[in-house]
């Protein structure tokens, strides 16, 4: 049994480091399109490298000519020449990062431009299924952290490679035996970055996937706060923050504390290093097999032969902290988008306005039915009220004419064209929504209603805000059309956010009308104003509402009823009130209930 256990656990190593090659060379097809600056990078990086070798070598050098045998011709040219490499040295360095900083900068951009153009291609039902702020999370602190990593640890990589490997060379080259002293540590230190990173690597994608966890739910709370605070839930919010609080901090702590450990090890091993090259160098030395010059050179190469290795291990975590962010953006990159429009899809002329549905059905889960066999049909200028109780159904049907969905069954026909074989786009533009939640952008009320047909005139639209009953309320405030908004605005009340919306409706005349009406109390007077506006905007066009308060409705020129995703009556208010069926059940239990008293 253990064995198996073991087995497995290697067996999702080993594909986890595939899975990180893979993202790795993802990664790395961003960056090759700015060759140009990569190679002045790696010309910097062998420059520093290089120079960072001769360095010592010229001290060592030095010691045997001068020190040893007490001349003292051409010193001051060896002191120039030490000076001139040091500085060469710096500047290789701050010219590799300043590239590499221009090559980072320019490969997130390019990743977040991306990642937010795929948001706009991806289905609602993504969205419906994820968390708003955990993918905000993606696309800013898994998106820095690759940048980040990119900023530095490209660099640090690649240099630190250049000098393990030179560093080695080197030494073979001077002393072959001392090589071997100087290489005892290393085993030690393979053994303890192998045992230290290997639970980083898990450790750091543990913290972000919890880090997104969080963000997702500060977000769900800061919109939700008006709930929250009617139900008086603050005490088991802040229980549920604090347990996900601590998950982020518990695998924060450990991946932080095992990676501080690391330079500290490294820092050990590296003066036991130092000490057993001073010791059996100097009694090589004594022996008369090495100089005292290569004893410093190693001395000093000891040091630069652990730093890199150091530097790589340090990066390691870097790294898989960058690949972890990188594969959640890869993720969404690479998500199925929205179906595209079929082969040969065209547009949709302009609509009279005739939908028709044909034996359709659909289920959110492969399946299941959550509506099935709908057959019903709508005239050009009709009002269509989808009534029933709550998940019968009534949002899905909309689902289907917006074309968030497609029918798994039968046929959705607009002014007669299969909906299969028109572009989604040239549909959605012709359609308007009015929902429950009326969602205003950062920005004027002008430019909120303008959103609806955006080259329309000033005059057009106050004309439309006039159409709306908004106009009344507007020209009010202090600034009037200029008044500035936000997304959850508390100067707008929720009745004047859906007057706003209507009047962006009217702007933008389309042929189908979809309405969700509000279930939120608005005051009596706001509630006239609406409905009076209502009147304006479902005139000429197909609509189609889902009511709430049956006594809305009592004028549309059909009501489909619908129950457990069947439609169960279709009529006139009269003629379904005078069946006596489901409808009449429904209007009744209303009546009881003092719902229909309002207006
Ligand atoms: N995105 C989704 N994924 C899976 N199931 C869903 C999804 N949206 C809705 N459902 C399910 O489909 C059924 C119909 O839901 P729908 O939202 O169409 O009902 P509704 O009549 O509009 O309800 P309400 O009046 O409460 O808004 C319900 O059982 C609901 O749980």
């Amino acid at each position: 049994m253990v064995k198996i256990q073991r087995e497995r656990h290697a067996g999702n190593q080993k594909s986890t480091i595939k899975g990180s090659g893979r993202t790795i060379r993802r990664i790395w097809s961003y960056l090759a399109d700015e060759r140009n600056l990569l190679i002045l990078v790696l010309l910097m990086i062998v420059a520093s490298s290089a120079l960072g070798l001769l360095g010592p070598f010229l001290i060592g050098w030095g010691i045997d000519k001068y020190f040893a045998t007490g001349s003292t011709d051409g010193f001051s040219l060896l002191l120039i020449g030490l000076a001139a490499v040091y500085v060469m040295h710096s500047l290789s360095l701050w010219f590799q990062s300043y590239w590499m900083i221009g090559i980072a900068q320019k490969t997130v951009y390019i990743m977040r431009r991306q990642l937010f153009s795929k948001f706009h291609q991806l289905s609602i039902d993504f969205f419906n299924k994820r968390q708003h702020g955990e993918l905000m999370s993606r696309i800013t602190n898994d998106i820095e952290n690759v940048s980040t990593t990119l900023n530095s640890s490209v660099i640090q990589v690649f240099s630190s490679v250049l000098t393990l490997v030179g560093t080695l060379a080197v030494m073979i080259w001077l002393s072959p035996m001392l090589t071997l002293v100087t290489m005892i540590i290393v085993p030690l230190m393979f053994l303890g970055m192998k045992w230290i990173t290997g639970r980083t690597g898990k450790l750091y994608k543990e913290q972000q996937g919890r880090l997104g966890e969080m963000n997702g739910y500060i977000e769900e709370i800061i919109s939700g706060q008006r709930i929250i605070k009617s139900f008086s839930q603050e005490p088991q919010v802040i229980e549920e923050f604090r347990i996900k609080n601590q998950r982020l901090k518990e695998s924060g702590y450990w991946a932080q504390t095992l990676t501080g450990f690391i330079p500290k090890l490294m820092n050990m091993l590296n003066n036991l290093s130092f000490t057993i090259v001073a010791t059996v160098g100097g009694f090589f030395a004594l022996k008369g097999y090495v100089t005292i010059g290569t004893i410093v050179i190693f001395s000093e190469y000891s040091r630069q032969f652990t730093r890199p290795l150091n530097d790589l291990s340090n990066q390691f975590n870097t790294l898989l902290s960058a690949v972890a962010g990188a594969d959640r953006v890869f993720d969404i990159i690479d998500t199925e988008e929205e179906a595209v429009d079929e082969k040969g899809a065209v547009p949709l002329p302009n609509m009279i306005g005739k939908v028709e549905f044909k034996d359709v059905s659909f289920s959110y889960e492969k399946g299941g039915d959550t509506v099935s066999n709908l057959n019903f049909s709508a005239q050009p200028g009709e009002t269509i009220a989808l009534v029933g109780p709550t998940g019968a159904g009534k949002s899905t049907i909309i689902n289907l004419i917006s074309r968030f969905y497609e029918p798994e069954q039968g046929l959705i026909l607009f002014d007669g064209h299969d909906s299969k074989k028109i572009t989604r786009d040239s549909l959605r533009k012709q359609m308007g929504f009015v929902l429950q939640d009326s969602f205003l952008f950062q920005g004027s009320i002008r430019e909120n209603i303008r959103y609806g047909r955006l080259d329309a005139t000033d005059e057009e639209v106050v004309k439309a805000a006039k159409a709306a009953n908004a106009h009344f309320f507007i020209h009010r405030l202090p600034k009037g059309y200029d008044t500035e908004l936000s997304q959850d605005d508390a100067g707008i009340s929720q009745g004047q956010r859906q007057l706003l919306s209507i009047a962006r409706a009217i702007l933008a005349d389309p042929a189908i009308l979809i309405m969700d009406e509000a279930t939120s109390s608005i005051d009596t007077i706001t509630e006239l104003k609406i409905q009076e506006a209502l009147q304006h905007l479902l005139k000429g066009r197909t609509s189609f509402i889902i009511a709430h308060r049956l006594n809305t409705i009592k004028n549309a020129d059909q009501i489909i009823v619908i129950e457990s995703g069947k439609i169960v009556e279709k009529g006139s208010h009269e003629e379904l009130l005078a069946k006596k069926g489901f409808y009449h059940e429904l209007y009744t239990s209303q009546l009881e209930k003092n719902i229909l008293l309002k207006p």
